[in-house]
């Protein structure tokens, strides 16, 4: 592999473009009579200028692995065919991967069974899985700086994002669920009568796991790393936009000791392989994470096939609520940040920032400057806190909904255009005035667009916070117990975060209420749900004691 080092790139002087940015928001945050449209085109003119002159930053990795992942071996897809997958910065194609069909996850299936029912891996001590998972961690903590740059490439995330925030939180959780490993039992039950009564804590068998783009790793490991533990094998189905980080890991994993069929990866499309795999009769279970419209399709087809029990982690529009007494500067940092990370594409958004009336004024003057103040450039320099969008399809989608937002009469503050004149760039856009039942308040954006609306009161925030068929996730910034404890109690969402925001650590349970999903990730609730309950009655004969 060759791997020049990222230290020397990074070591580039900040982008011309970044710094006008940064004079830009000093000089328009000062005069909130400049025209709002005027502020985006004389930005757009200074970043297109500079963009020009700067040539995209050469990602220091070579692409090794582009096949299908299938019984410990890469192989070409049994069709032949092959699909792009290209670079957010500039739309150009980085690879083409194997593409994935039918015949492609029936044989991944196959592989996975036939390593679950003869093979080494369920037969073997629970700690000898613990070390394998653990021999990964250490695997990709030595190829981190590789791994983070595939990730920027096919992603568009930042590289210091990916480098220092995920990919130690996904060594993490290959470390956190490794230790379950040996720690997984059931119980012995004083049931009525002369019977000795267990449970056996089972896992299912072959496991479906699928996974959307916007973190590609951490998502993988949120799902492949428990599953593993649990002593499952997996057939693994990342996104179209982003399959080259699997790979590279899923290549760890079998020189860490896995053996072979106990990790299938089959990169391809969701209507094709996704399908294939969520229909499959010899699947035992699926796992999936994506948006609430797949969320429904998966359901039907497992339903459809052989009933596969199915944890679902959809989509979101979670609010960010801020209380008359709140700190204005921190409030408005972490409301910035819990929105417009990854470049707006979490499905924990706080893609609803709801501000107390008496803090209305400054909370929106401060999140337009804060907004206009954000360094977007290519995600490989450094200092750079928002790359590209994903694709051409996401970031049209995106500029649709900023339209709608100015359509409907919202306040356009800041961005509210494309930035620069090449790649899925978009500036960081706020809106403020914004009415519950406009379109921008109601649907998942995916993107560097927030949303301030103005409230006065604890009730009617909480009926229009919970007003929504999401249930994801919730901020409050309060400091005032009180207040902090009515509202995580009353806010319909799986996950409340107080004074804080985006706290992910394996050990926190994760997942949705309502059409945000079904089950849990992460923690002991992440593991259960790779594991099947078997009881077990034996009658017993002249007992010592029931
Ligand atoms: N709740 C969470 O933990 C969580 C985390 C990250 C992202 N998300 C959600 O993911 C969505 C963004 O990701 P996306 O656009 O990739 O979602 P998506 O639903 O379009 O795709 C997700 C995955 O499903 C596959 N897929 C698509 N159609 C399929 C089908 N018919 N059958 C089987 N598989 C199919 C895709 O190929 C991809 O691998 C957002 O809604 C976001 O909120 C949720």
């Amino acid at each position: 592999m060759a791997a020049r080092k990222l230290s020397s790139l990074l070591s580039v002087s900040s982008s011309a473009a970044a710094a006008s940015l940064r004079t830009f928001g000093r000089f328009s945050g000062a005069g909130r009579s400049i025209s709002r449209f005027s502020t985006s085109v004389a930005t757009q003119e200074a970043i297109n200028s500079t963009l020009k002159a700067e040539e995209p930053i050469s990602p220091p990795i070579e692409i090794d692995h582009t096949q299908l992942l299938i019984n410990g071996q890469f192989v070409d897809s049994a069709s032949g065919k092959t699909f792009p997958t290209f670079d957010p910065r500039t739309g150009d194609v980085i690879a083409h991967v194997a593409e994935g069909d039918t015949e492609d996850v029936n044989g991944a299936v196959d592989a996975a069974r036939k390593a679950f029912e003869q093979g080494p891996w369920p037969r073997m001590t629970a700690y000898e899985r613990c070390r394998i998972i653990l021999r990964c961690a250490d695997l990709l903590e030595k190829h981190i700086e590789d791994v983070a740059a595939l990730e920027t490439w096919d992603n568009g995330k930042p590289y210091e994002q990916a480098l220092n925030i995920e990919l130690p939180m996904v060594i993490r959780t290959f470390r956190y669920y490794a230790g379950w490993a040996d720690k997984i039992h059931g119980l012995t039950i004083p049931a009525d009568g002369q019977f000795h009564v267990q449970t056996l804590h089972e896992p299912y068998g072959v496991t479906g796991l699928i996974i959307p783009w916007n973190f590609p790793l951490l998502l993988y490991s949120w799902k492949v790393a428990p599953s593993l533990a649990c002593g499952n094998t997996i057939v693994l189905k990342t996104a179209e936009q982003t399959p080259l980080s699997a790979l590279y890991v899923s290549k760890l994993f079998h020189e860490a000791g896995l053996p072979p069929g106990v990790l299938n990866v089959v990169s391809g499309y969701g209507a094709t392989a996704g399908a294939a795999l969520s229909s499959h009769m010899d699947v035992d279970k699926l796992s999936f994470t994506g948006s609430t419209v797949t969320g429904k399709i998966i359901l039907g087809l497992a339903a459809k096939s052989n009933l596969k029990p199915v944890t679902l982690e959809l989509g979101g529009k979670s609010p960010f609520i801020v209380c008359e007494d709140a700190d204005v500067d921190k409030a408005v940092e972490l409301a910035h940040n819990a929105l417009f990370f990854n470049q707006g594409q979490c499905c924990v958004a706080g893609s609803r920032t709801f501000v107390h009336e008496r803090v209305y004024d400054e909370f929106v003057e401060k999140a337009k400057a804060r907004a206009l103040k954000r360094i977007v450039g290519d995600p490989f320099k450094k200092g750079v806190e928002q790359g590209p969008q994903i694709d051409d399809a996401q970031f049209n989608k995106i500029l649709k909904y900023i339209k709608s937002g100015i359509e409907s009469g919202a306040t356009l503050e800041s961005g509210g255009v494309r930035h620069g004149s090449k790649g899925y760039y978009v500036q960081p856009t706020v809106f403020s005035d914004v009415q519950d039942d406009m379109l921008i308040a109601k649907d998942e954006i995916f993107g560097p667009v927030q949303s301030i609306s103005k409230y006065k009161n604890l009730d009617e925030v909480i009926q229009r916070a919970n007003a929504t068929p999401f249930g994801l996730a919730a901020g409050v910034f309060t400091q005032n117990i009180d207040t902090a404890n009515t509202l995580t109690r009353a806010l319909k969402a799986g996950t409340v975060w107080v004074n804080c925001y985006d706290v992910f650590d394996a050990t926190i349970p994760f997942g949705g209420f309502k059409m945000s999903g079904q089950g849990r990730e992460k923690g002991i609730y992440g593991l259960t749900s790779f594991l099947q309950v078997k009881a077990v009655v034996t009658p017993l004969k002249n007992p010592a004691w029931l």
